[in-house]
């Protein structure tokens, strides 16, 4: 068999330990051949492929990013997209099956291929760790620890001037990078998209932080609205799937406090930093385990499944089981966090 990877949506740490794994295994004990589709699903759709054997793949477990690249292209995009026109590609590059690494979109798109007939698995990766039927999602361990170390940093520079602190971090639409950056960092607040709260709110928990003799410090997350907002905070245009490029509420939250509290207050916007760079040793093992079960999957042609952490165990799931929903912070673990807020 001859068998094509791609990796879609943001990058992630831990996308070359899949690949590394993947073409392993995969040669190693399958004698199977493989190549990358460049860029995500424009590589699979435009048949822009390289080559990947077990030199190419050489020492790439710690290395950040993708060496097959990503985009937010679809796979039904242009006049060589959808299902027939992509069998017709895979015919012409003579490949047979598609592993396809990424987040909830990736696997929507995956399910839908599937549904049409082309052979693909799903690998799930994303810092936001919000994909269903997976309990983490490799990418998410590296980003808590550089936002714990971001905490970490603004604490002792927050402290020397008694100023309120405000870090953003990433986290579109569920809030566990912020809950457990959060958490291990000993913010006096967490602010994510699953529980809105109003500005009166965080001003009570600056004043307590402030009126015990300590400087705030406040982690929120980039899509978290206060209770009057409809909303994520989003000027910076549209991203490749036409979503809201989102970004810079601490910005507006920090001057808010400012000026409610007369303490000095600044943000710190994250950013992609939280994605960059080697993965932890967490993410490597996760990602490493993924692509060889993820290859296993492949050759007992089970389409149409994800590799799942459940557990300890990798465990293959149904791309539908996987995209139920959303994987939000559960009520129960922002209670259990918010006991430490002020
Ligand atoms: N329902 C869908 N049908 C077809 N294509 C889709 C669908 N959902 C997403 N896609 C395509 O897949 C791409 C990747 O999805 P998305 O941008 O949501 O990232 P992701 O895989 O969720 O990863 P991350 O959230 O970590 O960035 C999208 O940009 C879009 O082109
Ligand atoms: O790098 P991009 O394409 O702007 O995407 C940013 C988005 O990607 C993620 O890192 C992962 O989905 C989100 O937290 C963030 O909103
Ligand atoms: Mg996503």
């Amino acid at each position: 068999m001859k068998i094509g990877i791609l990796t879609s949506g943001g990058d992630c740490p831990g996308l070359n330990a899949v690949i590394r794994a993947i073409v392993l295994k995969g040669t190693s004990v399958y004698s199977q051949q493989f190549v990358g589709f460049r860029d995500g699903w424009r590589g699979l759709v435009e048949g822009d492929v390289i080559p990947l054997d077990r030199h190419r793949v050489r020492g790439l477990a710690k290395q950040g990013g993708t060496i097959l690249g990503t985009s937010r292209f679809g796979p039904y995009e242009g006049p060589s997209g959808g299902p027939e026109n992509i069998q017709k590609t895979l015919d012409r590059l003579g490949v047979d099956a598609v592993i396809a690494i990424g987040g909830e979109g990736t696997q929507a798109a995956s399910k839908r291929l599937a549904d049409a007939g082309i052979k693909i698995i799903g690998v799930p990766k994303t810092i936001d760790n919000d994909l269903g039927a997976t309990d983490y999602t490799f990418g998410f361990d590296t980003a808590v620890e550089i936002a714990t170390e971001a905490i970490d940093r603004l604490r002792t520079t927050g402290d020397s001037h008694k100023r309120c602190m405000v870090l953003e971090v990433m986290g579109r639409h569920v809030g566990w990078i912020a809950l457990h950056s959060g958490m291990a960092g000993g913010a006096h607040a967490i602010l994510i998209p699953e529980q809105p709260v109003s500005i009166d709110q965080i001003v009570t928990w600056v004043e307590s932080v402030r009126d015990r003799g300590r400087a705030p410090l406040l982690v929120v997350a980039e899509g978290f609205t206060l209770d009057t907002m409809d909303e994520a905070y989003s000027t910076k245009g549209l991203d490749g799937f036409n979503r809201p490029r989102l970004g810079g509420i601490a910005e507006i939250l920090a001057p808010m406090i400012e000026q409610r509290t007369g303490i000095e207050s600044r943000a710190t916007v994250l950013g992609h930093i939280q994605r960059g760079g080697v993965p932890t040793a967490y993410d490597r093992v996760l990602a490493t385990r993924l692509g060889l079960a993820a290859i296993d999957t492949v050759l007992a042609e089970r389409w149409g499944n994800m590799v799942a952490l459940r557990g300890t165990e990798v465990q293959v799931v149904g791309l539908d089981e996987a995209l139920g929903e959303l994987k939000t912070v559960p009520q129960h673990r922002y209670d259990e966090a918010a006991i430490l807020f002020g």
